[in-house]
């Protein structure tokens, strides 16, 4: 029996899927979440059950470690080398990685160079990738680039308006991310929309802590909110998005506790977002039971946040001329019913509407009124799934 593990390594976090392929059972799956953080804890399910552990976990090491000894003590493996594949989430694939590729010692150096491009995730993904290439060196390992599936962007739409030399000389562009979410999710609404995805015009709102809403025509990625890095866009957990640039030099100069630009990209991707307006959390769960409280700094969080996310969905009916369907996914999009409504009914002019008896928790499939010219759809992701495919597609 073949087995593919999927591994989504985060900032924080390590999600990861196993699978019996090519059948795409899914034997267990888990997350280790706050990685190098206070109160460190890993989840695993396999048969409908759930099994909760807390402990400190350093590094993305450990927790590759952590989770090997775990498919053996529940059984899920009963050694190494049942695991014939590995795929891993490379969030940033720059100009160099237009497709899914098998790991080589020189992909894996590329990957560290394009560590720019995704400060928080690039370096977390190489220690996934090197922590599992000492402990399953004969499995084939996959890296799958989040990037891969922007790489249909128009110049006009993934070029930046500053002078050409810094494209040409330094690769200076959008490059977007989160695709193997955004196709995901694309691919399955067309099925529940009935008609193919080539006719389509589709806005995806992929929703979680990073967060990037895309335009996608005829089932290829013609533009995307994030840029050159996963800062850019719409307002994120703790990532500021769209802004001024000339904000960063003037709060180098302004606050002294800033010593150089990368202290205040720091704050820009690790304390701004909703933690920084809210000052209270960056998660959403938490947004909204502060809302409810009448928390004055939570409300205003809240009310950014929607914004932002209109406005880049009005953008991207701009930019298609038009569109079929909006789908909403990820951690919030998914869960959180009160930011699809603000978001949806405050685009009404658009022509969609939400049917709040079909707007609940864990829903899927569409969730407009009937008479919506545009249908919107929750479509839960499934990056783990993509991942373990196109590992089967490189054996
Ligand atoms: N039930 C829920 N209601 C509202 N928001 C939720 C809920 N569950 C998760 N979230 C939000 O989803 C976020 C995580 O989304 P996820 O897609 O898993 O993000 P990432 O992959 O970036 O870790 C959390 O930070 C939280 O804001
Ligand atoms: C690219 C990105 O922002 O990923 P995540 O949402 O997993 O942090
Ligand atoms: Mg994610």
């Amino acid at each position: 029996m073949e087995k593919t593990l999927a591994v989504n390594a985060g900032s924080s976090s390590l999600k990861w899927q196993l699978y019996e392929m090519p059948e795409e059972t899914v034997i267990a799956k888990g997350i280790f979440e706050r990685i190098g953080l206070s109160g460190s804890i890993s989840t695993t399910k396999f048969n409908n059950e759930e099994h909760v552990r807390k402990q400190e976990i350093v590094d993305h090491r450990q927790a590759v470690l952590l989770l090997m000894d775990e498919l053996i003590h529940f059984q899920l493996i009963h050694e190494f080398r049942e695991i014939t594949g590995i795929g891993h989430r490379v969030v940033a694939g720059g100009e160099f990685f237009k497709d899914s590729t098998i790991i080589t010692p020189e992909v894996l150096a590329e990957i560290k160079n394009l560590s720019t491009l995704a400060p928080l995730h690039n370096p977390a993904n190489v220690l996934g990738i090197e922590a599992f290439q000492r402990l399953l060196p004969d499995a084939l390992a996959v890296a799958v680039f989040d990037t891969a599936f922007h790489s249909t962007l128009p110049e006009k739409a993934y070029r930046y308006p500053i002078p050409t030399k810094y494209y040409e000389d330094y690769s200076i562009r959008k490059y977007g991310a989160h695709g193997t979410s955004h196709m995901y999710v694309a691919q399955e609404a067309a099925k529940v929309l009935g008609k193919p995805l080539e006719e389509l015009k589709i806005i995806t709102a992929h929703i979680g802590n990073g967060a990037s809403i895309t335009a996608i025509e005829g089932g290829k990625s013609v533009d995307t909110s994030m840029g050159f890095t996963p800062l850019a866009g719409v307002m994120m957990g703790t990532r500021a998005g769209e802004m001024d640039a000339s904000v960063i030099p003037y709060m180098l100069e302004s606050d002294p506790s800033l010593r150089n630009a990368q202290d205040v990209i720091d704050i820009l991707n690790k304390e701004s977002g909703v933690l920084g307006v809210s000052e209270l959390s960056s998660d959403m769960r938490d947004l909204s039971e502060a809302v409810a409280k009448g928390n004055p700094k939570a409300i205003l969080a809240y009310e950014m946040y929607v914004d932002r996310l209109k406005k880049f969905i009005a953008q991207y009916f701009g930019v298609l001329n038009g569109a079929d369907a909006l789908i909403f996914t990820a951690g919030v999009g998914e869960n959180d019913t009160a930011v699809r409504t603000d978001v949806v009914n405050g685009l009404s002019w658009f022509g969609m509407e939400i049917d709040e008896s079909k707007n609940v928790r864990g829903a899927f499939g569409i969730i407009s009124k009937p008479e919506s010219k545009v249908k919107v759809l929750v479509v839960p992701t499934n990056e783990e799934l993509v991942i373990a495919r196109d590992v089967e597609a490189a054996k």
